[in-house]
């Protein structure tokens, strides 16, 4: 797990040899020790280089040991003993050096990089701090500003910005090895005290405790209830405070309490999640590794509406050509002008020319001949994407792939009406569609492997976590939207007030309430969709009470908001008050607490004391709840799907895992008997009855997330 070889004569060269990553194992740290101690007795070595193979240095810890009980040397002592000895050690750092691996190169004396490399503390991102002296070590090297800002966000660095903070000495365009070695020659005899991090101070300003309590506050606003941030801020504190040792007590001490903490697993169940999800397979029998993308070089988008222009900025900055299609001259000018106003926007945050010679505009769809996949982003309406895909099904070429952004339309229906059903997949973007990380890949019941795979593939190229979804209404984001959306409403019925909700919401750790959402999105969609669905407006049954519709409790609250001209942030005015339209700051409104007093008057309701525990409860488990229908059906392949898409797509707080996860930690009898309670007071919300897979789990001891699957009554999956 880690090569020896001497070399130039005098030089020893450790290679830690554990692909991909060479995470640090209890195997890769075994023969870093034993290596280390070889070079330092062998009175022919003068200086030692540790590098990693296949051109990457080293990614940490390895994250899969932390859920098992510890073995083989720990991170600290080895690296204190690479740091102490008395021979020059040199990181060479190819790829990347992240965590652990970082603070391997921080306890060397030495560190040389690729120009292409990064390094980064990303621990926080896992629930936990850099504890193998990375708090201590770091801070001493660069000073406290920075260091709080790298270990407290977790940030990757780029070889240059190393280079000028000052966490690497050289940085070459060449080998880093063979510099390294050469480097490690040079240095042989030169002091190495002053090379030593633990034995230095760390350089501090005169204002080091506003810095300190600034950063506190910072990351405390930003955290939303994540602790791992917090314990950062105060490990920098003790590498100011306290002498080495102490401070390196104290980092022990607060990655004791990190480790155990329930935050950390759900961050390192989202990082395997994440990477899991992108390994897709269809009950067909074809996955991820068995079918090929199509390449795509030419992309069209039709419809630069919202969604479409973000739609075009994501995949011009991922290097596709795209044709960008609208019905008339005039939303044409106006989506160019948008497009490029975001193209240059962005480009000049990264100094960057922004790809604008990529794009060419047209009317015409004859112009989409040559284009290898077309993306639908038209009005949210069935017939017209119909009638979109018809005109696509006989002018585009025939092997072209037909993508639609639908929310939630049937994939199928639109698939039937042109002549290659099998080329036709739904790519479900989320708004801003060039910023959000979603992407609900949609399959519908004869999309090919190879079309999943294209869309897949496309989603990984514009940097999306990719989830694969089956064909139902409103797939799985928005499906499990609507049980939560319409607890939230019950509950003002019932006499919680729109900031009541949202408050706890955000103290769950979504950065906006719900109701703070739909301002922000727009009240109009969903009154739109609502009475589309005959659920208000001309076409409700007019036997239906105003509280009940299609047999179940219905609240006409979103209906009534929208029809006094309250839209939302657009309007000034929604659930709350803004100080202009298009204002974003929400201030509780007294005329909204008046329309809810009457609202329960007129109903005969009296108001009762909502309190944040029932909030959580009631939008929460009603959304789990259809997360297990959404499983039991077949629409999603796992678990860590629904949660990726929670996380990545909904606001669900990272820290808490997604909500299939949260579901599993606060214990699936507990989510069972609170479902059963709901379902007791509220009968007429079908939402609230228990899932059958959620009944089964518990009835077999609730089993945990990655065994789900076995439980399942459906052998195949609708994917
Ligand atoms: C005392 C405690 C001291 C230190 C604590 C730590 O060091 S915690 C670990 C800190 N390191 C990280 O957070 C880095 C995590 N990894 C990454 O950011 C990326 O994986 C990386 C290294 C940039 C590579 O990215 P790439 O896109 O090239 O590959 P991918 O992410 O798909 O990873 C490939 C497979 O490697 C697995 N993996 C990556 N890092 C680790 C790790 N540190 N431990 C264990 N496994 C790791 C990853 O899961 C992939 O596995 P696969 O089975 O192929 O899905």
């Amino acid at each position: 797990m880690a090569r020896y070889a001497q070399v130039q004569g005098s030089v020893a060269l450790i290679t830690l040899t554990n692909p991909p990553v060479n995470a640090l194992s209890a195997a890769v740290r075994l023969g870093i020790t034993e290596a280390v101690t070889r070079a330092l007795r062998d009175p022919k070595v003068k200086s030692v280089v540790i590098c990693g193979e296949n051109g990457v240095f080293c990614g940490g810890a390895d994250i899969r040991e932390f859920a098992k009980p510890m073995t083989g040397p720990p991170l600290v002592p080895m690296i204190s003993a690479i740091e102490e000895g008395d021979k020059p050690v040199v990181a060479a750092i190819e790829g990347v050096a992240f965590g652990g691996g970082l603070e391997l190169a921080l306890g060397c004396h030495y560190r040389i990089a690729h120009s292409k490399a990064r390094v980064g503390l990303p621990e926080v991102t896992l629930g936990l701090l850099p504890a193998a002296g990375g708090t201590q070590r770091l801070p001493r090297l660069i000073g406290l500003a920075p260091a709080l800002e790298l270990i407290t966000t977790g940030r990757h660095v780029t070889a240059q910005e190393a280079l000028k903070l000052g966490i690497v000495d050289k940085v070459t365009d060449q080998s880093a090895q063979d510099l390294a070695i050469q480097f490690a020659q040079e240095v042989i005899g030169q002091p190495l005290l002053p090379r030593k991090l633990s034995t230095q101070l760390t350089p501090c300003p005169p204002d080091v405790d506003t810095i300190l309590d600034e950063a506190m506050a910072r990351v405390k606003q930003r955290a939303r209830g994540a602790m791992a941030p917090v314990a950062c801020v105060q490990a920098v504190r003790a590498a100011v405070n306290l002498p080495y040792q102490a401070g390196m007590q104290k980092e022990q001490e607060l990655m004791a309490f990190l480790f155990r903490s329930s935050q950390a697993r759900a961050l390192q169940y989202c990082f395997f999640a994440q990477r899991a999800v992108g390994k897709w397979s269809l009950s067909s029998g074809a996955h991820s590794g068995n079918s090929k993308p199509r390449p795509v070089t030419k992309a069209a988008v039709i419809g630069l509406g919202t969604m479409g222009r973000g739609i075009t900025v994501a995949l011009v900055k991922a290097g596709l050509s795209v044709v960008a299609v609208e019905t008339n001259k005039k939303q044409l000018e106006m989506g160019k002008q948008m497009v490029s106003a975001m193209l240059k926007h962005d480009a000049q945050k990264m100094n960057a020319v922004p790809r604008l010679d990529l794009l060419h505009y047209t009317t015409d769809l004859s112009e989409l001949k040559n284009t290898d996949l077309i993306i639908e982003a038209v009005f949210e309406d069935m017939a017209l994407k119909k009638e979109v895909f018809k005109k696509l099904s006989s002018v585009c070429k025939p092997d072209a792939v037909l993508c639609t952004n639908t929310s939630g339309l049937d994939v199928d229906e639109l698939a039937s009406v042109t002549k290659r059903p099998e080329l036709v997949v739904g790519m479900h973007f989320f708004a801003p569609a060039h910023v959000m990380k979603l992407l609900e890949v949609v399959r519908g019941s004869r999309s090919s492997p190879e079309v999943m795979a294209t869309a897949m593939h496309l989603g990984k190229r514009l940097g999306k976590v990719s989830v694969v979804v089956g064909n139902c209404s409103g797939f799985v984001g928005n499906r499990m939207l609507r049980p939560y959306l319409d607890q939230a409403n019950f509950l003002l019925e019932e006499g919680a007030t729109p900031e009541l909700v949202d408050g706890a919401l955000e103290e769950f750790g979504f950065p906006m309430g719900v109701f703070k959402v739909s301002d922000l999105s727009g009240l109009d969609v969903g009154w739109r969709i609502r009475k589309e669905a005959g659920l208000t407006g001309p076409n409700v049954d007019p036997k239906d009470p105003l509280r009940r519709r299609q047999g179940r409790r219905y609240s006409p609250l979103p209906d009534l908001v929208c029809e006094q001209g309250r839209l939302g942030q657009k309007s000034g005015r929604g659930w709350y008050l803004y100080d202009k339209p298009g204002g974003r700051v929400a201030t509780p409104d007294p005329d909204i607490h008046k329309l809810l007093e009457d609202y329960r008057v007129r109903h005969g309701i009296r108001p009762r004391q909502i309190g944040s525990q029932e909030v959580l409860e009631r939008c929460l488990f009603a959304l789990i709840n259809e997360g297990f229908r959404v499983l039991e059906d077949g629409m999603a392949m796992g678990p860590e799907g629904i949660d990726m898409i929670y996380v990545f797509g909904y606001g669900w707080p990272r820290h808490r895992g997604g909500p299939m996860f949260y579901a599993a930690m606060v214990g699936l009898p507990r989510v069972l008997e609170r479902l059963e309670y709901y379902q007791q007071v509220h009968p007429d919300v079908p939402h609230l009855q228990p899932s059958s897979l959620l009944r089964r789990l518990v009835v077999n001891g609730s089993p945990p997330l990655d065994k789900w699957r076995d439980f399942l009554q459906r052998p195949h999956s609708q994917l």
